[in-house]
């Protein structure tokens, strides 16, 4: 029977098991089962996923994420927060800004302190691609999708669709709490018009510089906040003229706010908490 040690973290209340792959032997195991495993609230330890921090031969460190689902992600914002917290606390950095390495590219970690521990974390998410052909969506290849009508059902939606590594279909309402999100979440997240699946998102404007915003996720199911969802729903919301190009936007999430921001070389920079919540180690069932 193999034990596996394990910290268990949350950005936001988007809560992952983390372990450290760079001292703990996974040869072998099966991630995606391990995922779904851990990830159960009755026999495992109860998350949105798994995430694994490994060594990296293009970075400080290197993010293997897998949903609640097994399905492996390519990126996670609430994730590259915490395992930027867990390296630079667990000595696995030495230096206050660091790379991470993720599926999707390198991003840059930057860790800020009150007294010696970590507060909050900022990264660069890098740049937003909007071609249909990089979201990935079915249709004319070069095309952005900004504000362009979505028929699901007998609803007719307007779609903005954005890629932060991962894909995500935003949808602007008028008041998040009575946004469909139940309703259409797990529709939308499996049509067929997004070949790889997509995140799907509900945002209520506040004003040009505050949204509030609702999720959910590919692989997890409504999650309390989405890291890249608030990247890509911040510059949906300046495609759309809701948001001015420069200067940070606040997102208000479930689970708290993030503060975001474009910067005139086309990068997304993304600012929020990053928490532990348990330790322990986990009892492999293979
Ligand atoms: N919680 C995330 C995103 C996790 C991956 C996503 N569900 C996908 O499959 O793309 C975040 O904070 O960005």
């Amino acid at each position: 029977m193999q034990r596996l040690p394990f910290t268990k973290m949350h950005g936001l209340g988007n809560s992952y098991i983390y372990i450290n792959a760079i001292e703990t032997d996974m040869t072998g195991v099966d991630l995606a089962e391990l995922a779904q495993q851990i990830s159960n609230v009755n026999t495992g330890i109860g998350s949105d996923g798994l995430i694994l921090i490994a060594p990296s031969e293009i970075a400080d460190v290197k993010m293997i994420m897998y949903n609640k689902d097994g399905s492996e992600g390519k990126t996670c914002g609430n994730g590259l927060r915490c395992v930027a917290k867990y390296s630079y606390e667990n000595q696995l950095v030495t230096s206050k800004t660091f790379a991470i390495e993720t599926k999707a590219g390198l991003v840059d970690a930057e860790v800020s302190f009150i007294e010696d521990q970590v507060d909050v974390v900022t990264i660069n998410m890098g740049e937003p691609l909007l071609n249909r052909s990089q979201i990935p969506m079915l249709g004319k290849e070069q095309e952005k999708i900004v504000n362009e009508p979505f028929q699901i059902g007998d609803q007719l939606l307007q779609l903005t669709a954005v890629s932060m590594g991962n894909p995500h279909a935003i949808f602007f309402v008028e008041d998040i709490n009575a946004a469909p999100l139940y309703e259409l979440g797990p529709i939308i997240t499996n049509d067929s018009r997004f070949p790889e699946g997509v995140n799907v998102e509900f945002v209520e404007i506040v004003n040009e510089r505050e949204m509030n915003f609702r999720v959910w996720e590919r692989g997890s199911g409504v999650t309390q906040a989405c890291g890249t969802g608030a990247c890509a729903a911040t510059v949906a919301a300046i495609l759309n003229g809701y948001a001015p190009k420069n200067g940070a936007v606040t997102v208000h999430l479930d689970g708290g706010d993030l503060e975001i921001r474009l910067d005139q070389h086309n990068q997304v920079w993304m600012t929020g908490a990053a928490e532990v919540t348990a330790t322990g180690t986990y009892q492999l069932n293979r």
